[in-house]
């Protein structure tokens, strides 16, 4: 949030022995070269802001604070109509241009696009030092940054939010037609199903042009483990392995800022302001009515933006309840310990849910299957300048996955008194490239590989974590607390430690394709003097290894009127103001089965709607 004089600040330096091999010396210039756009693009905009007299409030009909995957779709919605008034507002720059190839995803969340918060450290997870999360802060937000992975969910999800929330309309067959509005499914097979797909939407959607050779082993090997085929997660069911689609078009990422926002910037109605931090929303009157958004803007000037109708948050699980907190809207004591203004007391960043993934087993691939040469990266790049195609066109082997229920007890159906039918692990893969040293020059995805690692993913943890004011300093990065694995009778764990079992049915059938399992569980040291595989060995792997998978949500949820814990209404309205609605994955009343982008954009879809029927727009 603090944004003044310069773009830059601290990313995840690589480890000291990668320093100038091939690899680290092109993503460090890829690196350099994306920063010094966004730097440029920086300086303009403070010139701008230093050119603009303050001429008294700058008047909108909608101020929406968050250009990421929920405020690009908003942004698009309502500014269609040309009568309608909008300001974007965003803390961070423009998309730029290398985030569309989806093998840098790790070198774009090591650039000037992403906030990096360390977790605060918990016996219970992330080898007891904190997980480090990578929040976006880039027009597109997380959809520019992410692994561009589609997945809605199982329908039992939205009927569950439905029954949760008391209001009909957040259920499956309501929320459908709002993931399709979104959808530009760009495969004819997966298209031709026009119950669960469209073709007409902003975000396209497709399998990635290049497959890996491990990916039909990895097939072989499910399938061999007892795995059905399911040739489409966003239909009928999850359940199986699947290649999963993405969002992505010829071989380019398509993120919500691309599908949705750029098409529009040349709107006369609507202003998208970058480098741009909102600071507080000002409620006025004794209805508390959210009159508009005080923001820094790039020059550091402090600015008014009015709203005559609704300011709408969208700034993420993380950015929507600090955002909130500043504004006066929290816990009273929270807000009170940091001297702010208590004006109304709601749970503002209780109940935060995230999917902790353990990059658990890791097996070895040597050549010809896995190839790590640096001449052959070199041919990669050219083939991908020129055609779009080959392993920069891939996010490392996240197109290849599975959804499964453990035998265990299935997550507590969240109010519903119904069985739960949804997965509750999502399996994972990711390429890993070690050298003979044993060093990793990239944490994740470097895009050719010899490791290939098998990671699950917790679906619908019990553990709740919290988005908290740092008190000495409340306007700097928030206190988050993932708290995964801190669950009551430790089920959370308990479902991790038996989705290993997958993992370990693969061993065989892999090894006679070449990949080894490695067994010396080296990347988890403190679990090397457990018997291998033993249920204390995957809990020890599991509490060591643990990560985020970056689907925050739920910091701000959405429930019935009667609910303290709700932060928002069913109609995401803030509880206590007039005129303030949220509308990211700060309000989703549970975490959905699988990745996040999907849902939140149709939250948003579905908010326009919200908002064009409340103020009778067309
Ligand atoms: C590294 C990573 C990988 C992921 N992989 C996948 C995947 O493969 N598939 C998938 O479906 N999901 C994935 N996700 C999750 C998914 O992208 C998110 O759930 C989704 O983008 C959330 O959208 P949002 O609109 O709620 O927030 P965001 O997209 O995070 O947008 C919030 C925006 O608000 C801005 N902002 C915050 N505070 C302020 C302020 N005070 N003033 C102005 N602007 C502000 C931020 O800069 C940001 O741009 C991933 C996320 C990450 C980070």
């Amino acid at each position: 949030m603090q944004l003044t004089g310069s773009v830059t600040h601290p990313a995840v330096p690589y480890p000291a022995a990668c320093v100038g091999t091939p690899l680290v010396t092109f993503l460090t210039l890829l690196v350099n070269v994306t920063n010094q756009r966004l730097e440029k693009e920086f300086r303009q905009r403070q010139r701008q802001a230093e050119q603009l007299t303050v001429t008294g409030d700058e008047e909108y009909d909608f101020v929406l604070v968050g250009g990421g995957s929920s405020g690009c779709v908003l942004a698009e919605r309502l500014s269609q109509n040309p009568d309608v008034k909008v300001l974007l507002l965003e803390r961070g720059g423009t998309e730029p241009f290398a985030s569309r190839v989806p093998a840098f995803m790790t070198a774009n969340i090591r650039a000037n696009i992403a906030e990096y918060i360390t977790g605060v450290p918990e016996a219970a997870n992330c080898n007891g030092t904190g997980c480090q999360l990578t929040v976006p802060q880039v027009l597109g937000g997380g959809s520019t940054i992410n692994a561009v992975m589609y997945v809605r969910g199982s329908s039992v999800d939205y009927d569950d939010w439905a029954t949760m929330v008391g209001d009909p309309s957040w259920n499956y067959e309501n929320v459908l037609p709002y993931f399709k509005r979104a959808e530009k499914n760009m495969d004819a097979s997966i298209a031709a199903d026009t119950k669960y797909h469209s073709t007409s939407g902003h975000l396209r959607v497709s399998w990635q042009p290049y497959r890996h050779p491990v990916i039909p082993l990895l097939a072989e090997a499910m399938e061999a483990a007892g795995e059905p085929f399911r040739l489409d997660i966003n239909a009928e069911g999850q359940l199986g392995y699947s290649l999963i689609q993405t969002t992505t078009s010829g071989g380019e990422r398509w993120s919500a800022y691309r599908g949705y926002l750029q098409p529009a910037l040349g709107r006369p109605n609507l202003k998208v302001l970058t480098y741009a931090t909102a600071t507080r929303v000002v409620l006025e009157g004794p209805e508390r009515r959210a009159a508009g958004v005080e923001y820094r803007d790039a020059a550091g000037k402090v600015r008014f933006a009015r709203a005559n109708r609704e300011v709408i948050l969208t700034a993420g699980a993380i950015g929507t309840p600090h955002l909130l907190m500043l504004s006066g809207i929290g816990p009273a004591d929270e807000l009170k310990a940091a001297n702010i203004p208590v004006l109304v007391d709601l749970p503002v960043g209780e109940g935060l849910q995230d999917h902790p993934r353990v990059p658990g087993l890791e097996f070895e691939c040597a050549p010809p299957l896995c190839e790590v040469d640096w001449k052959l990266r070199r041919r990669d790049l050219l083939q991908y300048a020129a055609l779009r195609q080959g392993p920069l066109s891939e996010t490392s082997l996240v197109q290849i996955g599975a959804f499964l229920r453990t035998g265990l007890d299935p997550p507590p159906p969240e109010g519903t008194g119904k069985p739960a039918k949804q997965p509750d692990v999502q399996v994972v893969f990711m390429g890993v490239d070690e050298d003979s040293n044993g060093t990793r020059c990239l944490a994740n995805d470097p895009w050719r590989f010899n490791r290939v690692v098998y990671m699950p993913v917790l679906l619908h943890p019990r553990s709740r974590g919290s988005v908290r004011l740092n008190a000495t300093n409340p306007s700097g990065p928030p206190v988050v607390r993932l708290g995964y694995f801190t669950d009551e009778g430790d089920r959370d764990i308990a479902v991790l430690v038996d989705s290993f079992k997958l993992g370990l049915r693969m061993e065989a059938p892999l090894q006679k394709l070449g990949l080894r399992l490695d067994r010396s569980t080296k990347y988890a040291p403190k679990c090397r003097a457990l018997e291998f595989g033993s249920d204390e060995h995957l809990r020890c792997i599991a509490r060591s290894t643990t990560a985020t998978i970056w689907h925050w949500v739920s910091t701000c949820r959405m429930g019935r009127d009667d609910d303290d814990e709700a932060v928002v209404d069913a109609r995401l309205r803030v509880k206590g103001v007039r005129g303030l609605r949220l509308a990211d994955a700060s309000v989703f009343p549970t975490l959905t089965s699988g990745n996040t982008n999907a849902p939140t954009i149709m939250v948003a879809e579905r908010a326009a709607d919200l908002l064009r029927e409340a103020h009778g727009l067309a």
